[in-house]
């Protein structure tokens, strides 16, 4: 049912009432024995769930000491990292100990934090080597972690003191190979933000070796795992960490399917330890419980409209709407590309006061910086988008997200969806709002079992 396009108010009304959702856990698995694995995957140990919050928790300071330099420390408080949030709190103490992990927690749940703390009390800036390796998908998020890395790292105010600094390098594709390669071999930078080709390209030219690192990251792992291009290169970069002495290894997502499958290979493939840990937040709430998930359901003529009118209604602060992205057939066929609709239709119909950007694969690298800088300088702003912008990155003000195709699985709607509730203690309530086409219903309602949540239909 769609809104009439003639409303006047622009407001929709929801038809059916939401289930509570569950309480939040967190739950640690040790890597099965090997030896038991010849059948099926047997249910891993399980640590109980930590006591709840309470007015004396520790504060990321009390978690962080000694491990973890002063300067680092003040610095994390300037910026306003004072309280961990529960993977933080969870999984450090075993990061601090050496001790190989999976991080596997929601979206906006403080994960990039939690890896570089654990960077950051492991390197010792005095070494003129590469020590720490973050692994990403994709340029935009390279990019979100090398500046949290090297805001970490900056002086904190009121410290004079000359120390030898933490240098971060960013290592993406699109950047500038040759530079990147005087720099490692005249002074190696002490952490690596990469991506898996550029970095591989390094590594095989012998710029840098994999001898000196400390600590290795692999951050949206099943992402990277899925993508043809990307997970040779990622195969080939475990295989030889695997044989460095003195190695701690962490694998980051908010989705690591048949994670026990997962856990096992990583032992197996000798890419962690034996002793790897799992440390999986909220696995009966895989999404933020501050979501709210809605659906309109339209015929696909109408779907610009739809999507019009709720962006009239809703009034979001900031939102993404997502694209699917154009297939080779109808690229073959000489069609315009869905985000080209929806960004020509946007900028001729909508009159409201949020600006309208457009981030996708096929723009080159400084187009999409530059979008990128567009939606991060403040203000509102309404990013037509495709999958790219579904991976770890961060937007905070983000109240909206409008998937105006399916996304195409679960996963994929998991991580567009938690492009919104990116404030670890922030009361706001975000809104997913998915348009489909009558036959796409059941489709949406698999997704809604496979994440344990529940969509509300928007009626007129
Ligand atoms: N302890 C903390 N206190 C306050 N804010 C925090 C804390 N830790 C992280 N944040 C903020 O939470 C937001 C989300 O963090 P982050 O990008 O690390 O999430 P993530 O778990 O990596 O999510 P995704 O899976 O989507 O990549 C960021 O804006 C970050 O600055």
């Amino acid at each position: 049912m769609i809104p009439s396009m003639s409303m006047e108010t622009h407001s929709f009304s929801l038809g059916v009432r939401v289930a509570p959702f569950v309480k939040r856990t967190v739950t640690v698995y040790h890597v099965p024995r090997l030896r038991n694995l010849n059948r099926t995957y047997p249910a891993a140990q399980c640590i109980l769930p930590q006591p709840p919050l309470i007015n004396h928790s520790p504060t990321l300071r009390d978690i962080c000491q000694p491990h973890v330099p002063t300067h680092i420390l003040q610095r994390m408080e300037e910026i306003g990292y004072v309280m961990p949030t529960d993977v933080q709190r969870e999984a450090l103490p075993h990061l601090f100990s050496g001790r190989d992990c999976i991080l596997h927690a929601q979206t906006g749940s403080g994960k990039t934090l939690t890896y570089l703390l654990l960077i950051y009390s492991i390197i010792n800036t005095l070494k003129s080597s590469v020590q720490a390796l973050v692994v990403v998908p994709t340029r935009e998020l390279g990019m979100q972690v090398t500046k949290v890395a090297r805001m970490l790292a900056a002086k904190p105010t009121g410290v004079d003191e000359e120390q030898k600094s933490c240098t971060v390098m960013a290592l993406l594709d699109g950047g500038t190979l040759r530079r990147h390669k005087s720099w490692l071999k005249a002074e190696p930078p002490t952490v690596v933000v990469a991506t898996v080709g550029s970095l591989c390209q390094m590594l095989e030219r012998q710029i840098f070796l994999l001898e000196s690192v400390r600590v290795l990251i692999v951050d949206e792992v099943d992402f990277i795992f899925n993508s043809s291009k990307q997970v040779s290169s990622l195969r080939k970069l475990l295989t030889s960490y695997s044989s460095c002495n003195n190695r701690q290894t962490v694998f980051a997502s908010a989705s690591i399917p048949q994670h026990r499958r997962f856990l096992h290979d990583c032992v197996q493939q000798k890419w962690t330890k034996s002793d790897v840990i799992h440390i999986h937040v909220s696995p009966v709430e895989p999404m933020p419980s501050r979501l709210c998930h809605r659906f309109i359901i339209c015929n696909n003529k109408r779907k610009l409209q739809t999507l019009l009118s709720l962006i009239q209604s809703d009034a979001p602060e900031s939102g993404i709407i997502f694209v699917g992205e154009q297939s080779e057939k109808s690229k073959k066929a000489g069609n315009a590309p869905s985000t080209d609709l929806v960004i020509d239709f946007l900028k001729t119909s909508y009159e409201g006061p949020l600006d309208i950007v457009l981030l996708e694969d096929d723009m080159n690298f400084n187009s999409r910086a530059v979008s990128l800088l567009e939606v991060r300088k403040g203000g509102g702003y309404l990013l037509v988008a495709t999958d790219i912008a579904a991976r770890g990155v961060d937007l905070p003000e983000m109240s909206h997200i409008y998937n105006f195709d399916l996304p195409r699985t679960a996963i994929d709607y998991l991580h567009r969806a938690g492009r919104t509730c990116r404030k670890p203690f922030s009361d706001m309530k975000c809104t997913v709002t998915t348009i489909i086409v009558p036959e796409e219903r059941f489709v949406l309602q698999k997704y809604e079992n496979e994440l344990m949540f529940n969509s509300e239909e928007l009626i007129p």
